[in-house]
């Protein structure tokens, strides 16, 4: 296999590299780093967590002139959090020339800062879209020389509904630059992006790329949606590992869950894309220093996410597509590390299970909730380690003394004395639990049927009238739209009356008591990868129906 230095890079970058103890690059680094050195566009394709950002990096590092002060790369990454970790890469593995400067410009973030930076010089601007397009437009931000830029996660880019931001950037860089995008998959609308914009790409696809990543063990479990929770907390008791991401559908999901597994002793916090920039940052930094445990998350944490402690991924809410999935679970088992992911299906969601299996290209094994005398082994396992551990304290010989005239005072026995600390050591909780969690019933074929009558015969007059946009240009047909919020919000075909598709947006009759959470579910839809803008056209609202028409800027 051949080393970094017979890549073409220079000794000095070898040397970085080789401190931060990477010993032989990665197969998409053996092919990108030779094409990005000769200039060439490159379309890089390979799994989650095998060094995409090293792999533009490096060569655009070398190519860097540090004496000029003008931006000569630019890399757009879909979240703040993804910027911030690239250009965190960027300024390790540019170790050895201190002079070279790296910037982040994404949103949430102040402008003054991020102003003087580029007033400074920044050899490299890593950003989010949002943000790199006021710079342009506030005129702070300058591309006109840039010699190379790099779309990293750029199908997701597009599917957030950035697609002109992105046009609108490279309509300011000259038309002679080096073009990159990186993925772990790329769905068809990327390579129509890539046709328009890239001269002669390189393709480079390593073995398996668009694949989940073969480091990850992947299990689902067959759970009703009422139950969820009591499944997580067991499978969090039983699995052994250091970190979990917990991904769920909504943001108001993160905090709701994020609330009940503190309140049952976790260490976890919710991340979403409607937290304050400074808590999305302090929340990252405690899963990576071990301060938390547990982060529930949207998909604004799907992507590019290098955490080295995630050793587990819970898909909590099914994703919404196969792509999701496999960048979710590509958050755990990185850079040859083993992990875990743990899917939970509920009934209604078993068909996407085997779409799932297909994008994913791996087996997924079913696996049962935990049961209560799993549970229970577990803890009298680490109940003895408990134990085993506290012997070795400094305070233990103390204690022991205390112990000892106790029982010489009292008269009672040392295993009674021991018995009387471990209840107290467990705040007198409950030790065994009882009772199993349910296994939903698979569907018998009449079921379906018997269950949907009282809600058809409800009168179809007084249903709400649902307006749907979907981005202009943008085809779609009532069975894409029946399909996409049937899934979502759990509806039933039934539960559809007329759909109108127009040219600006698409009428659907719903009924008029949709349940908030129904509702929330339906406005966080994708319909062929694109977030829809839904609200209430005319009818009784069901509560809440306005939302931004955008997916937020960062
Ligand atoms: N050649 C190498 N040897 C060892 N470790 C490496 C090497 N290259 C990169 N790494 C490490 O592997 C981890 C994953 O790298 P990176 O985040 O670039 O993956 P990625 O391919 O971009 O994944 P994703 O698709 O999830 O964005 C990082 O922690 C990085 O430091
Ligand atoms: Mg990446």
């Amino acid at each position: 296999m051949a080393g970094f230095a017979e890549l073409g890079l220079e000794p000095s970058i070898v040397s970085v590299v080789a401190d931060l103890g990477y010993e032989t690059p990665t197969p998409i680094q053996e092919s990108a780093i030779p094409a990005l050195l000769t200039g060439r566009d490159v379309v890089g394709l390979a799994q989650t967590g095998t060094g995409k950002t090293a792999a533009f990096a490096l060569p655009i590092l070398q190519k860097i002139d540090p004496s000029s002060r003008q931006t000569q790369a630019l890399v757009l990454a879909p979240t703040r959090e993804l910027a911030l970790q690239v250009c965190e890469a960027f300024t390790s593995y540019a170790a050895s020339t201190p002079q070279l400067q790296v910037l982040p410009v994404y949103g949430g973030q102040s402008y003054q800062f991020q102003i003087s930076g580029l007033k400074r010089g920044a050899h490299v601007v890593v950003g989010t879209p949002g943000r790199i397009i006021d710079h342009l437009e506030r005129g702070t931000l300058d591309i006109a020389h840039l010699d190379v830029m790099v779309l990293d996660e750029a199908d997701e880019m597009l599917n957030m509904g950035f697609a002109e931001d992105v046009e609108r950037i490279l309509a300011d860089t000259p038309e002679y630059k080096q073009v990159a995008l990186f993925s772990a998959t790329m769905p068809p609308a990327i390579r129509r992006l890539a046709k328009k914009y890239l001269h002669d790409p390189i393709d480079i696809a390593t073995p398996q790329a668009t694949q989940s990543t073969t480091s990850v063990r992947q299990r689902w479990i067959a759970v009703s949606h009422h139950h969820k929770l009591d499944a997580l907390t067991r499978v969090l008791e039983v699995e052994t590992g250091d970190a979990m991401i917990v991904f769920v559908r909504t943001k108001q999901a993160t905090e709701e869950l994020a609330e009940r597994l503190r309140s049952r002793g976790y260490q976890a916090a919710a991340l979403n894309g409607d937290l304050a920039q400074q808590q999305r940052e302090r929340t990252v930094n405690a899963l990576k220093t071990g301060a938390l445990d547990i982060i529930v998350a949207t998909d604004v944490a799907a992507r590019g996410l290098d955490v080295e402690r995630i050793s587990h991924v819970v898909n909590y809410d099914i994703p919404h597509d196969s792509e999701a999935y496999v960048h979710r679970i590509g958050r755990t088992g990185r850079a040859g590390r083993q992990g875990d992911a743990i899917l939970f299906v509920t009934p209604r969601e078993r068909r996407m299970l085997g779409a799932i299996e297909k994008v994913s290209g791996r087996p997924i094994e079913e696996m049962s909730i935990p049961t209560a005398e799993e549970v229970n082994a577990r803890r009298v396992d680490k109940f003895a380690q408990e134990i085993t551990s506290n012997m070795g304290s400094p305070q233990f010989h103390a204690f022991r003394k205390l112990v000892e005239q106790y029982a010489t005072e009292n008269d009672v026995e040392m295993i009674d004395i021991a018995a009387a600390l471990a209840v107290k050591s467990h705040d007198g909780d409950e030790f065994f639990i009882s009772g199993d969690v349910p296994s939903p019933a698979r569907r018998e074929p009449g079921e379906r049927r018997e269950r949907r009558e009282p809600r058809d015969a409800r009168p179809r007059d007084g249903r709400s009238i649902y307006r749907i946009a979907v981005g202009k240009r943008h085809k779609i047909t009532p069975a894409m739209v029946v399909g996409a919020l049937a899934n979502e919000g759990g509806l039933r075909r039934s539960d559809f009356g007329k759909i109108t598709i127009g040219a600006e947006h698409t009428l659907v009759e719903l009924p008029p008591d949709l349940p908030d959470e129904v509702f929330r579910a339906l406005a966080d839809t994708r319909i062929s990868g694109r977030r829809i803008d839904l609200r209430l056209d005319r009818g009784r609202p069901a509560s809440r129906p306005q939302r931004k028409s955008k997916p937020k800027r960062s």
